[in-house]
This record gives structure tokens, sequence and C-alpha cells, in this order.
């Protein structure tokens, strides 16, 4: 069985909708909530986990020792970090990397320990690709945004990472499919709090746009 990993509450409602979930469908877990389906006879598991990194490791565990997930697909949305990339466009990174993990002023910023490459070569190259980097906190602030850019990151979120490092332990395969929600917004500092709520709100607004474009464009080739 394949496992579907998803964060927010908002991504996770989307999917609902796009897969036409029935109430007496969806089952509670300890991390939040899943439903079965079956695609080109593989069978499927989509679940919630909540966000940031403790409750995407924790659910996913769960989800792989449960069902012995032989792969695990992160679904879900990210902050667009390279400004060659718009809203909506659609990645399935090569490298996760976590950037909180280092005391960044004496240490690189990413520690090769936790850096996972993963192997695409299966699934062709017709797809936007790069390195995902992860954090406990959303990238909102322009210094933060900025130093991921010095740092060759792609797109940011805070989960995805972590998830795909702990698939490794388990000796199951990890395949990141992310959609950008949002990009950080340059900031006053009169204006802080205004900008991150226009943030929000953009990225509530495409989070539908994106689940449907990953699971109408991009699950079936990666299951
Ligand atoms: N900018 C981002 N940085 C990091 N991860 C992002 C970003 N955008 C989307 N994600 C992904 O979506 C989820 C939630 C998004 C989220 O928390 C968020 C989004 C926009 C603004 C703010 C804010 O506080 O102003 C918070 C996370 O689980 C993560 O995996």
């Amino acid at each position: 069985m394949i496992g579907i990993s998803i964060a927010t509450k908002w991504e996770y409602e989307a999917t609902l909708e796009y897969f036409s979930i029935k109430d007496n469908e969806r089952f509670g877990y300890p991390y939040g909530e899943y439903f079965m389906r079956t695609i080109n006879d593989t069978e499927l598991v989509f679940y919630s986990t909540g966000v940031r990194k403790v409750n995407g490791v924790g659910g996913n565990q769960y989800m792989i020792s449960k069902f012995n997930l032989t792969k695990v697909i992160v679904a879900g949305t990210c902050a667009g970090i390279d400004d060659k990339f718009s809203n909506l466009d659609i990645f399935v990174p090569d490298k996760a990397v976590q950037y909180d993990c280092t005391v960044k002023e004496i240490e690189p910023f990413i520690k090769q320990s936790f850096i996972v490459d993963i192997d695409l070569s299966k699934y062709g190259n017709d797809f936007y690709t790069g390195t995902i980097g992860t954090a406990d906190k959303s990238v909102v602030m322009r210094k933060d945004y900025l130093e991921l850019k010095e740092n060759k990151i792609i797109i940011a979120d805070t989960e995805a990472s972590a998830i795909a490092y702990i698939c490794k332990k388990n000796d199951v395969e990890c395949i990141i499919i992310k959609g950008i929600s949002d990009f950080p917004t340059e900031e006053s500092n009169s204006y802080k709090f205004e900008s991150n709520i226009e943030q929000i709100n953009i990225y509530l607004e495409n989070t539908p746009k994106v689940m449907n474009k990953i699971f109408g464009e991009y699950l079936k080739r990666f299951i």
C-alpha cells in the first residue's frame, strides 16, 4: 500500500472534495484522519498529519507501521523561493534538506547528515525538480527568504524533508509532490502583521488549486 501524506486541514479538505469522500469513509487516528482509495489497481491511504516536522514525522511513522507502506508520497503546498517560478507551479524535488538543525553562525547552513537524495530516474524528467528546504517555521520574513535563496533552495515547507528522512530510516521510498501556494512578500517594518495576513490569504486561496493540480496531473505517474 502507498501512503499519501497531507499536512494541513485545508489541504486535506481539498483532498476529500477532490475524491468525493463520504463521511463513513473517514477514519480517525492520533495525528488526524485517513481514507482509502484504489487507483490504477494500487491501494492508497490518504492521511492528514497536522503541520510541522513533529506531526509530519509522527503521522508518517504511525502509517508506515500500521499499513506496512511501500512508498510515501508527500502531497501539498509550499513557499516559492526561486523567483523564476510562480504560484501553482508543481515540483518533485530530487533533494530534501532540513535547514534549522545547525547553529548557522558557526556551522554550515545545512547539516550533511540531514540531506536526503531522492532518486527520480524511473519517473522520467518532465517535471520541475530541485531542492526543497524544510524547517519548523513558515517562510514569511524577507531575511529568511533571502537566506534560503542564497543556499540554492527552490521551494520550502514545514514537513517534507523530515518525512523523507524517516522514510529512509524505514527503507520506504519517499516522493514529494509540492505546489507553490505563496511567495514571502516584501514586508516593511510597520506592515509586518498585514504582510503576514496577506500571505496566509494567498495560501488559503491557492491550496485547493494546488491539490487539484497534484491529484489531476501528477499523482498517477508516481504510484
Ligand atoms: N510560506 C510557507 N512557508 C513554509 N511552509 C509553507 C509555506 N506556504 C505553504 N507551506 C506549507 O503549507 C503548510 C501551512 C502554511 C503555513 O503555515 C503558512 C502559509 C503562508 C503564510 C503563513 C504565515 O504564517 O504567514 C503560514 C505547511 O504545512 C507547509 O508545508
